[in-house]
């Protein structure tokens, strides 16, 4: 199957006709139409084999992973998803796997609300990435430097639970056959993140700042606290743990996990102390559960991480993953 046989094949037909594309799939560009009012807000990510998935990955969870991965930045700006564009570098056109691929990039893509207009196909070492394209009322947006003194951090959903799922690829050899739900359940969190594309939109007129959890908490929220120039405190005891997490690792390498593993793809923002009442009774209806899990401090404190009010560990704005850090990424 050529190029262009491919794309056609797999691809086209994924997208459905939308009156926001005016020219989609098939030209040198796609040209679209941002409704009146709004700002176009878009973001890129790639996953590499080998450093985001492990070579043998099932083709299915690939495209989960990247998908969620994009489209949770969307929901970090509490942006509605628009459009996406997909580079695909393939060792080689091998049907099975861009049919499986195709079918669960599709689904996804369904089920986030967010249509594909374009990409790229070009043979090399498996390399996939997603360009996703949102819209936020003009002006407006979740960003990542408005958080001030006083203000609560907050996090959605549980942490930690993805860089389990790692570990149970990383020791396949020694899981039990078969495998427990728990552990399934932490595949999936690693495989099929959520984006909490409506919890961004439910805290856009509260919160202060905003940033979804992908090299993980410490550091993420170090992001926020440079961006905003101020410091915060970290409440160890109060990182909200699945029990599937505590199932699988002890209750310190939960928490180590939460605050450092990564690849969560849940929402950490702050929200001013005065409005958090009128938020908390909105977030009772809200599907996904959310945690105050510290506070906002003067830039002088730093980071601190505190067990009960005892400081524990100052670990620095640069905790967490990062490709190129000097032993090779942590
Ligand atoms: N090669 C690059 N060229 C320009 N901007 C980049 C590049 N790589 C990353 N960025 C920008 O740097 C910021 C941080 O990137 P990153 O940590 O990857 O964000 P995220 O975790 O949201 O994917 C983003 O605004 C991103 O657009
Ligand atoms: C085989 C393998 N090893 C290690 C990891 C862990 N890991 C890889 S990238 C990453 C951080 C998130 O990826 P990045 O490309 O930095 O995402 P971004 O911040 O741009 O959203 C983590 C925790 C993994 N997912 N797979
Ligand atoms: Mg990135």
């Amino acid at each position: 199957m050529d190029e262009f046989a491919l794309i056609r094949h797999y691809f086209s037909r994924l997208t459905d006709n939308d009156a926001s594309i005016v020219v989609g799939i098939g030209d040198d560009c796609a040209q679209l139409r941002v409704p009146p009012g709004m700002d176009l807000v878009l973001s890129i990510d790639t996953l590499v084999e080998g450093t985001h998935f492990l070579p043998g990955t099932d083709p299915g969870r690939i495209a989960s992973r990247l998908m969620g991965a994009a489209v949770s930045d969307l929901a970090a700006m509490g942006a509605e998803p628009a459009w996406f564009t997909l580079a695909l570098t393939l060792p080689s056109a091998d049907e099975p796997w861009l049919a499986a691929f195709a079918e669960s990039l599709g689904a996804c893509a369904r089920r986030f609300g967010i249509r594909l207009v374009g990409g790229d196909t070009t043979r090399g070492p498996l390399t996939l990435s997603v360009q996703v394209q949102g819209l936020v009322p003009a002006g407006r947006g979740l960003h990542r430097g408005g958080a001030g003194v006083g203000d609560l951090v907050c996090v959605s959903g549980t942490l930690g639970d993805s860089r389990a799922g790692l570990d149970i690829q990383l020791r396949a050899d020694i899981q039990p056959d078969p495998l427990p739900a728990t552990s399934q359940r932490l595949l999936q969190r690693f495989f099929a993140p959520q984006p909490r594309l409506s919890t961004g939109l439910l805290i856009a007129d509260y919160a202060s700042s905003c940033i979804d959890i992908s090299d993980g908490l410490l550091a993420d929220l170090g992001h926020i606290l440079r961006a905003s120039a101020v410091g915060a405190r970290i409440e160890r005891h109060q990182l909200p743990l699945s029990e599937a997490l505590r199932a699988y690792t002890g209750i310190e390498q939960a928490r180590d996990w939460a605050l450092s593993g990564g690849e969560d793809f849940e929402l950490c923002f702050t929200v001013p102390a005065a409005r958090w009442e009128t938020l908390a009774a909105q977030l009772q209806h809200h599907d996904v559960p959310v945690s105050c899990v510290g506070e906002i401090l003067p830039a002088s404190a730093g980071l601190r991480l505190e067990n009960d009010g005892a400081a524990v560990q100052t670990p620095g704005l640069d905790a967490g993953y990062n490709h190129f850090a000097p032993a090779g990424g942590t």
